[in-house]
């Protein structure tokens, strides 16, 4: 399967939310990264039939489609960053109800044996009862997680996926969205960057609505090199190198502080060395430049 956008343009007064954004999906995980307002949740939005007044195009297996058809909506999972107005219910009766708006048929046994499943991938068949207000922010997650996964879907949509959870429900996340990508498209948008790092397939980069790049993270990393250093430096330095370079991370040494520069410059002297990089300083270069 192949989900491509083109020449996607969505317009709100004078700015651009997404500015002539072209894209081919192939079945494995996209990760989409962007600062805030970038552009993420607009184009999601578009996929999901949320925003009817963009331009462009979208196609399916090399057919232009309407994402509000039945047809497309039908391969479509979405994890939403959150759910509000769901307190009272259960996780059973949650999954029960997206499982009808997905067109499963209400009560019957095939419905029930989907959500067992659902909830086994998920690890929540022993929660099924809980209700939402009951929940951890890591099990909500995971019920997110489930219900998009719900019939079955060949494109999945997962926004922030990770946002709120601690380091080993994010693992746990990961994990689950890594074993679900054989034969799926899964588009993912995050600020973490480590989430998708060793998860994706390739690292889509967005900046105020213009696609800066679509690349397997090999790509990006390969382009980078020679623009990462570690400078050793004291507390009293700190400030005027923070002023100078873009400083992807700081770390605590017994001798001092090594600081991560993502630069143009050419540097070297005693206490600097050039560091291969990582999908963070591309983030970091491409994103804050
Ligand atoms: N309903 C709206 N009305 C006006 N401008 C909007 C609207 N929705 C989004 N925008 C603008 O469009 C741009 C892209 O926003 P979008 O929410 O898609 O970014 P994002 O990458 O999802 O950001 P975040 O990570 O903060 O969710 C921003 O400049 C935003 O202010």
């Amino acid at each position: 399967m192949e989900l491509e956008l083109s020449h996607i343009r969505k317009q709100y007064g004078k700015n651009y939310a997404l500015d002539d954004v072209t894209i081919p999906f192939t079945e494995n995980i996209f990760g989409i990264l962007g600062a805030n307002g970038a552009g993420k949740s607009t184009l999601f939005k578009i996929l999901t039939g949320n925003i009817s007044k963009y331009s462009g195009d979208i196609y399916l297996d090399g057919e232009k489609t309407d994402v509000c058809k039945e047809a497309f909506r039908r391969n479509l999972g979405y994890m939403p960053q959150e759910v509000v107005g769901y307190p009272w219910m259960k996780v059973q009766d949650f999954l029960e109800y997206f499982a009808v708006l997905k067109g499963m048929p209400v009560r019957k046994k095939s419905t029930q044996l989907e959500i067992d499943r659902i909830l086994e991938k998920t690890n929540l068949k022993e929660h099924r009862y809980k209700r939402f207000s009951e929940l951890s922010g890591g099990m909500k997650r995971r019920v997110l997680f489930a219900q998009a996964l719900l019939a079955d879907p060949r494109i999945l949509i997962l926004d922030e996926p990770t946002a709120g959870l601690d380091p080993k429900e994010r693992i746990s996340m990961r994990n689950m969205i890594a074993e679900e990508s054989k034969g799926r498209i899964i588009l993912l948008a995050t600020h973490i960057v480590s989430d998708i790092e060793c998860i994706a397939y390739q690292v889509v980069l967005l900046k105020k609505g213009k696609l800066l790049g679509c690349k397997k993270p090999q790509e990006w990393l390969e382009e980078l090199h020679g623009h990462v250093y570690e400078l050793m430096c004291d507390y009293n330095e700190m400030e005027d190198l923070q002023k100078r370079y873009r400083i992807s991370n700081i770390r605590q040494e017994m001798n001092g502080l090594a600081m991560r520069v993502v630069t143009d410059e050419k540097l070297s002297g005693k206490n600097i060395s050039m560091v291969e990089p990582t999908i963070e300083d591309v983030y970091i270069y491409y994103l804050e430049k």
